[in-house]
């Protein structure tokens, strides 16, 4: 009986931990490899939390904020002779004043990065993206090959990509970085260029390491590549770094990276498009796509002479963002902050505007899908959304964590009606079955309804009474 018993423990324990060894090998031989091929690296599921938060704030801060004159393009319009810019700097500076002097004026002393991120997340945000290093090359990491050129030794003494990727993960939202694959004056990669891009000393000395370092420190989930423009793929090694980031690198399940990967490939590969800056097609993608804009018209890096008229009013700010995620984008909302390390007021008031309507109206926008109408067709200022059931089974990767089962269909208005009733074709005939029910995000209480040649009539509530300003959301639910 003793050796039965003792017979039958030791069958448990090694079935047991066959089958762990039997699950472990079966997961490494089945966890999919990616082949440095834009074809492959294609067919990768997006990472569910990308398409769930539609919102982020992004950060375009370095040197360029301390002159925070015409824009973050500031030195290479200088160089280039752009006469606003050259009158600028005669007027205000001694002759043979250089680009590397503005640096130690890049103080950042008020920088407070707590202080940043629960804005950010008081705006609604999910994510943030902060100019890790832009074309002019200053990092804002310690980077180990770009020597006297890093926000570490000169200006802010410190780092501020270490620094702000804690404070926005401590209020929970995810942390991605900018990373310019170019840059205006880099010697190194000037002299690839002189070569026609056939040597590859700059990817290979300069770009790809840095990278990796900020990848290995501070596992970013976004990576927003930029300045991929003068030459193609080939040159930059893309595929070869996006086949590491997806298969061995610390952050391979989570990232997620744009389109600017070298000329051809914008609109056409990554995780999502950006295609061009301030990308708004108004109509349904069938990829992931996101609209990267700037509340200050006219800039992404701060101005200090920028005009109220310039600035997105909170109306415009909401258009863009709603017209976006009922065409399946996320928005990401740029904003410059200043060499001291502050967020302009205006920026401020903008984002906690922002905040305060996602506050009432974000059920119709985080977690979303598109529905089948975005722009209803007989009103503009209508855009739809909607929530679906998660899927549970193989999960399709065009459509990666929702069914077709629709839960609720939202309508978002961008204009309250003078006569109080909202007119809406594309709803109509659901409305039509008999079987939904309205109500408006942030009221108590059901909406009536008619429907007259097509059109549907809904007599909204009392504007005297409703939560919400600038923009309504009425949700549709069945029973
Ligand atoms: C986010 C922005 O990205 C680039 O500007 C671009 C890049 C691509 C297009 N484009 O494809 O239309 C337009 C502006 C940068 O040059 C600019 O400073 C800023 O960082």
């Amino acid at each position: 009986m003793g050796i039965l018993l003792l017979f039958f423990i030791i069958s448990i324990t090694s079935a047991e931990i066959f089958e762990h060894n039997d699950l472990d090998t079966i997961e490494s031989k089945t966890a999919k490899r990616y082949t440095p091929t834009w074809k492959d690296l294609d067919t990768r599921p997006l990472p569910e939390w990308y398409d769930t938060a539609k919102i982020g704030i992004f950060l375009h801060w370095g040197v360029y904020s301390v002159p925070s004159f015409g824009s973050e393009w500031f030195w290479s319009n200088w160089k280039s002779g752009d006469n606003k810019t050259v009158a600028f700097m005669n007027k205000n500076y001694p002759p043979g004043f250089s680009y590397q002097e503005f640096a130690p004026m890049f103080t950042a002393e008020f920088f407070d990065p707590d202080a940043w991120a629960s804005l950010f997340r008081k705006a609604g945000a999910k994510y943030v993206v902060l100019t890790s290093k832009h074309h002019e090359g200053f990092t804002l990491f310690p980077s180990h090959r770009s020597f006297s050129w890093n926000a570490m030794e000169i200006g802010p003494k410190r780092d501020l990509v270490g620094e702000l990727a804690q404070s926005v993960r401590d209020n929970n939202m995810k942390f991605g970085v900018y990373h310019s694959l170019y840059e205006w004056f880099n010697p190194i990669y000037l002299e690839d260029k002189e070569n026609l891009f056939l040597t590859k000393e700059y990817p290979k000395t300069k770009l790809w390491p840095d990278l990796k370092q900020i990848i290995y420190n501070y596992e970013p989930s976004v990576i927003w590549s930029d300045g991929d423009w003068e030459t193609f793929d080939v040159y930059w090694n893309s595929t070869d770094l996006l086949a590491w980031l997806y298969n061995d690198s610390p952050v391979k399940d989570e990232v997620v990276v744009n389109d600017r990967w070298g000329i051809g490939i914008p609109c056409h590969h990554g995780d999502f498009y950006n295609c061009a800056d301030r990308y708004n097609p108004g109509k349904l993608q069938n990829h992931k796509w996101e609209n990267a804009f700037t509340i200050d018209s006219k800039s992404w890096g701060y101005r200090r002479n920028m005009a109220l008229n310039e600035i997105l009013s909170i109306d415009q700010l909401l258009k863009e963002v709603v017209s976006t995620v009922s065409c399946g984008g996320n928005a990401l909302i740029n904003i410059g902050p200043t060499k001291e390390g502050t967020i302009a007021p205006i920026f401020q008031e903008r984002l906690l505007a922002l905040g305060d309507w996602l506050a009432i109206n974000g059920e119709a926008i985080y977690g979303t899908s598109p529905w089948i109408h975005q722009n209803d067709t007989s009103n503009d200022y209508v855009w739809y959304t909607c929530t679906k059931a998660k899927y549970n089974g193989h999960r399709p990767s065009s459509a990666p964590h929702v069914s077709d089962t629709i839960t609720a269909i939202y309508a978002i208005f961008l204009h309250w009606p003078s006569d109080n009733i909202l007119k809406a074709a594309n709803i109509a005939p659901y409305l039509h079955t008999g079987t939904y029910k309205i109500k408006m995000l942030g009221n108590q209480g059901y909406l009536n309804w008619i429907i007259k040649s097509g059109t549907a009539f809904i007599t909204l509530p009392d504007k005297a009474i409703v939560t919400s300003e600038n923009a309504w959301s009425l949700k549709f639910t069945q029973n």
